[in-house]
């Protein structure tokens, strides 16, 4: 059909209608079902899907960990959702705010017949959306789904499974000169990823050779750290050191990746220090919202890196997953250059949680 959106296309449309509470159709071979994102529900909505058919709530195993529901489909647990119970409901099994103030009381009818691979294609969607990575799924009948609901966005996971898996190709839209504290000679360039997905930037310092290895920092987005001068976390510094030894090395490239919170985006990251707050530390709370600890794409970063024209790097950091991740993507790592900068009473904590449970180096 002319003009018919690509699956890339379509899967930017899909993160668009779950953080809107629009329900996307989902299929795969006989199974279909209509997606929402549990945070977008609303009672209104609960109660058309409920003429549909029988919802169930799809949580990923480290959300049901905590709920102490029963998990059978490795990464995915499904919920049956008892008929009297509505949005708050779900709402309290998907965010753990106040898990210890009203503990959600179990059993839950955790099933276990049939596959779950539309309700982990629901989580992954909600999740690339910045969403608490929780969904009500409505099972429909095979076959009605591009009848009935051609208005919504229709995903067959044939398609969208390698498109969710591989990395999105980058895009340079634009770099302009920017004099800077730490060097006069500095430009920014702008990438665009073609999934429709955050931009990132990148800062070059002087004029790195490119066929020499160049000092380059991966720093991932910190807006309470980078933009408030946080204390509970080292990024403002981390960010600030690094441009300036990159201006007295004469020359440098620094990542400003937009992975928010390790890739949970800011608002599950406030919800994490919500729980913080409660006595948890920063990768319980990942946990506990149903996240992983670190939920990056490193690909982007080395993407990027190659697209700029450098292969080789002396990479500023103290976690060894990023040197891995480079070298995996084809980036050599000639030099790990520690960055220690920023300890305060508030944020010794997670920086010792982050060398005990993340590996990262003292
Ligand atoms: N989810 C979550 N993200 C956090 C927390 N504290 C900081 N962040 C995020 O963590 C990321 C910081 O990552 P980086 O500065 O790349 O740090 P790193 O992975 O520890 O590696 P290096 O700094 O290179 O050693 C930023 O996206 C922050 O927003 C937290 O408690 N929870
Ligand atoms: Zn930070």
């Amino acid at each position: 059909m002319p003009l018919a959106p690509s699956i890339t296309e379509r899967l930017a449309r899909a993160r668009g209608d779950l953080r809107m509470g629009v329900p996307v159709v989902l299929c795969q071979g006989e199974e279909a079902a209509l997606a929402v994102a549990v945070e977008a529900l609303t009672e209104d909505r609960l109660a058309d899907l409920r003429c549909i058919g029988r919802p169930e709530l799809a949580l990923t195993s480290r959300r049901a960990e905590t709920l102490k529901a029963q998990v059978y489909d490795g990464d995915v647990a499904r919920l049956a959702v008892p008929d009297d119970l509505g949005v708050s409901w779900l709402r309290a099994m998907a965010d753990p705010a106040d898990d210890l103030r009203q503990p959600m009381k179990g059993p839950f009818l955790c099933l276990r017949d049939g596959g779950a691979a539309l309700h982990r294609a629901a989580i992954q969607i909600a999740k690339s959306a910045h969403l608490l990575p929780a969904a009500l799924l409505v099972p429909v009948p095979n076959g009605a789904e591009a009848a009935t609901f051609s208005n919504l966005t229709l995903i067959d996971l044939r398609e969208a499974t390698p498109a969710l898996a591989e990395a999105s190709a980058m895009h340079e839209i634009v770099s302009a000169r920017l004099p800077m504290v730490a060097s006069e000679v500095g430009r920014v360039h702008i990438f665009r990823p073609e999934n429709g997905a955050e931009e990132h930037y990148a800062i070059e310092i002087g004029q790195p050779p490119r066929d020499k290895p160049v000092l380059a920092r991966l720093h991932s987005a910190c807006f309470t750290g980078d933009v408030l001068g946080s204390l509970k976390c080292d990024c403002g510094p981390q960010l600030r050191a690094a441009l300036a030894q990159m201006g007295a090395d004469g020359g440098g490239i620094l990542l400003y990746l937009n992975q928010e919170g390790r890739g949970i985006g800011l608002a599950n990251k406030m919800r994490a220090y919500s729980l913080q707050d409660q006595g948890f530390d920063t990768v319980e709370a990942n946990h506990r919202l149903g996240f992983e600890d670190d939920e990056r794409d490193f690909r982007i970063g080395a993407s990027i890196l190659r697209r700029l024209g450098f292969s080789s790097v002396r990479l500023l950091t103290n976690n060894p997953r990023k040197i891995a991740m480079m070298e995996g993507q084809g980036i050599a790592v000639v030099e790990r250059v520690p960055l220690k900068v920023g300890e305060t009473p508030q944020n010794r904590a997670y920086l010792a949680t982050k060398a005990r449970k993340s590996g990262h180096l003292l």
